[in-house]
């Protein structure tokens, strides 16, 4: 079975060639497949022999895409709306990551796939319309909606932890956000079991919810990346309202991953374990 990944260096890009096993995974990088480049898109998917397209690149600066929204929105909306039709016309299934800041994140329940969204920011904003497009370019497709995602690559909140944890004595941090913290691994893994299911023949497409369990709020998060790395850093639980930013994030991150064992067998991995391979990596 072979699989073509969109994005190369990206924290799931590089876990899905780690977890490929004995799936061939072939990953295009920006020089191969600019997503700013729509002909570099639909020339990759006419020419490619894969069972199955995975969507990896993204626009992921937060922050930024307040200010780069034209960016944000040719990345995560249109070349996602090209590379899907290419894909429905070729008849390959196309899997896609998003994101939990497609909700407004009020309230204290899981969000289940269906619920209406709301981003609060641009990137949440043109992650949905990324989505949206996929709906409505005719294809076998399934969108993992994912959230807080960790690896020992690239950039995330272990990294950052692990950095200013080992510098100060205190760190202020976000305890009124909630969610699920999740190991690219844990995403590539579930990728690859989809993949292989919509090689098979699989035919059903739809939205799908996987986070790592149990939902915390990032100074939990935080604590436990400190515990396991054996940092003494003192955390100062805050609201997100002492903590201003460009972009607004979700409060409540929850997602309801239930579908997805019901339709796959995939479970919500413990994030506590998968940390312990990252800070080893890191430490
Ligand atoms: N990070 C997170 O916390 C979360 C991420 N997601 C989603 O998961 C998916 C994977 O995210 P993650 O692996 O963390 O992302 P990263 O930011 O680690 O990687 C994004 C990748 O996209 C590539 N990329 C960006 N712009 C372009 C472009 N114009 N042309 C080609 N490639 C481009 C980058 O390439 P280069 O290396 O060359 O810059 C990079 O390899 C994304 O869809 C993201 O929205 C969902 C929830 C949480
Ligand atoms: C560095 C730092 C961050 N924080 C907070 C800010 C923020 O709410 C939270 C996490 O910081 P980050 O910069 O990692 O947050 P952010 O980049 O918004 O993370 C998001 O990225 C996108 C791509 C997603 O799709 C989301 O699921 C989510 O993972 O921690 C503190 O409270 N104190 C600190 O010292
Ligand atoms: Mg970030």
């Amino acid at each position: 079975m072979r699989v073509l990944v969109f994005g190369e260096n990206g924290q799931v890009a590089t876990s899905l060639r780690k977890r490929a096993g004995d799936i061939d995974v072939i990953c295009l990088g920006r020089d191969q497949a600019d997503l700013g480049a729509p002909d570099m898109l639909r020339a990759a998917i006419e020419a490619t022999d894969a069972d199955v397209i995975i969507n990896a690149a993204a626009y992921t600066a937060v922050d930024k895409a307040e200010t780069d929204s034209d960016q944000a929105e040719q990345v995560n909306h249109l070349a996602v709306g090209t590379m899907a039709r290419a894909a429905a016309k070729r008849g390959i299934p196309f899997l896609h990551i998003s994101t939990d800041y497609v909700f407004p994140g009020d309230g204290d329940q899981p969000w289940q796939p269906d619920d209406e969204t709301g981003a609060l920011g641009v990137y949440g904003a043109t992650k949905r319309r990324g989505e949206e497009a996929i709906e409505m370019a005719g294809g076998v497709y399934a969108v993992l909606r994912t959230s807080w995602v960790v690896s020992s690559t690239g950039n995330n909140f272990v990294k950052t932890m692990l950095r200013l944890g080992a510098d100060r004595d205190v760190l202020t941090i976000i305890d009124d956000q909630t969610g699920g913290p999740t190991a690219a691994d844990d995403i590539a893994d579930a990728l690859l079991t989809m993949a292989r299911a919509y090689a098979d023949g699989r035919k059903d497409s739809g939205i799908y919810h996987f986070s790592g369990a149990p939902d915390c709020t990032w100074a939990g998060f935080a604590a436990e990346i400190f515990d396991q790395a054996g940092i003494t850093c003192e955390i100062t639980p805050i609201p997100t309202t002492d903590y201003p930013t460009p972009a607004a994030r979700p409060l409540n991150s929850r997602l309801d991953c239930s579908t997805l064992e019901t339709d796959f067998g995939i479970k919500r991995p413990d994030w506590r374990k998968s940390l312990v391979t990252i800070v080893k990596d890191l430490t």
